[in-house]
């Protein structure tokens, strides 16, 4: 099989963290016989630094033509710490979502045995975790009009919208998600207080109807970001909003081990994006020490999501738990003997060829 795939590195340790991806998708079309060629292209401050623009035209045609779409991270401090810089590499990545009509976000979280004891949370209450976010993506506080500040700049506004049509569209992909799952959908919201909350919650109250089988209950965000590290158990799939969705599960990879470890789809109804859901991490940017796995577990998904090659996909998985079970890792999992980012990748992409048929089993 052939298949391409647009690289979008990033800033940062976007691009250290995304060779590594690649690298495991090469070991996997190796042992596969597949045949995948990759498109670099620019993004965030990179993008902005070599054209103006952190999501250039060239980069959207890239996006457009291939058939999947692996990005690392963008981010750099010199914006972060200018608030009145008018172009920002996260204008890069939120312009690439809504252009592609990338709006559903799964962010799925689970505990590792082996990391279990490095956790600051009690062993007993995160065995067993197994839940997946879908976070909208495309709308909420994030894209809404107006948005801005006052002449004199002494008041400063965001606002809030959600349309009926976004959140059922998000929404059949949560439930449906639940039905090969445990049948349950969790709706994070703040409905006590906002509008755009009483609306996701009387939307998918109605569309619940079509999935008898799939128990939906509510839990206001407050709430939910508490139960989450008290009682992650309780949760199969949570379905929330843009912002809600982007906090709740930075929390979450507390349960996984880092923020390092967890990655993402962003699915649309054209394309489809894989991203670890960390950012650039400037601080250790070319030193060899981010955590790769998000991003290997990225394109792990997007071999599931985007080409259906579900054996490759568990295959990637499977050679990232033996990697752990081994304690063969970054700083931040198990700082004694710790390992670099480009060893843990080639850790990785070596048990997938050395023993894809013993993982396969
Ligand atoms: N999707 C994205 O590209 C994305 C996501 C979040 C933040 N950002 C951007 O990244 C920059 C830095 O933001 P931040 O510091 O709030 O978030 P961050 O995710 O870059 O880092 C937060 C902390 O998480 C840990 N961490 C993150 N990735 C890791 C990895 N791969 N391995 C080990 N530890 C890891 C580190 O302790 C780090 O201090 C900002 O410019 C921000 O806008 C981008
Ligand atoms: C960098 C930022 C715009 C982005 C978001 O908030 O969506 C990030 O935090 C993420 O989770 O991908
Ligand atoms: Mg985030």
């Amino acid at each position: 099989m052939s298949k391409s795939i647009a690289i979008l590195a990033g800033d940062g340790i976007g691009p250290e963290v995304t060779k590594q991806a690649v690298k495991c998708l090469d070991a996997i079309a190796e042992v596969f016989n597949h045949k995948i060629s990759y498109q670099e292209a620019l993004i965030g401050a990179a993008a902005i630094d070599a054209t103006g623009n952190p999501f250039p035209e060239a980069t959207e045609e890239i996006c457009k033509a291939t058939d999947a779409i692996l990005f690392g991270a963008i981010g750099h401090p010199k914006y972060d710490n200018d608030p009145t810089a008018k172009v920002r590499p996260e204008q890069g990545l939120l312009a690439m979502r809504k252009k592609l009509g990338l709006f559903a976000n799964v962010r799925p979280v689970n505990s590792y045995e082996v990391l279990l004891p490095i956790s600051p949370l009690k062993e007993e209450i995160i065995r067993g975790t197994d839940f997946v976010v879908f976070r909208e993506l495309t709308g909420g506080i994030y894209f809404g009009e107006p948005r801005g500040r006052s002449e004199d700049g002494n008041i400063a506004f965001d606002s809030c919208v959600y349309t009926k049509h976004e959140i059922e569209r998000i929404a059949h992909y949560a439930f449906k998600a639940a039905e090969k799952r445990r049948k349950k959908v969790t709706l994070v919201d703040k409905a006590n207080v906002l509008a755009t909350s009483r609306l996701w919650r009387e939307t998918v109250t109605a569309l619940a109807k079509q999935y008898p089988e799939i128990k939906l209950d509510f839990m206001f965000v407050d709430n939910a970001a508490m139960k989450i590290i008290q009682n992650p158990k309780h949760f199969d799939v949570v379905l929330t909003e843009n912002m809600f969705g982007d906090i709740i599960t930075d929390e979450a990879s507390v349960i996984s081990g880092s923020l390092g470890m967890l990655p993402s789809a962003s699915l649309g109804t054209n394309q489809s994006l894989f991203e670890p859901i960390h950012g650039s991490y400037p601080e250790v940017a070319g030193q060899n020490k981010a955590n790769p796995i998000g991003a290997i577990l990225s394109a792990a998904m997007l071999l599931e999501y985007a080409f259906q090659w579900h054996e490759e996909s568990n295959l990637i998985k499977k050679a990232v738990a033996k990697t752990l079970d081994e304690g063969f890792t970054t700083e931040d999992i198990f700082k004694e003997n710790a390992k670099g980012t480009e060893e843990v990748g080639d850790k990785i992409a070596s048990f997938i060829k050395s023993d894809s048929k013993v993982l396969a089993n």
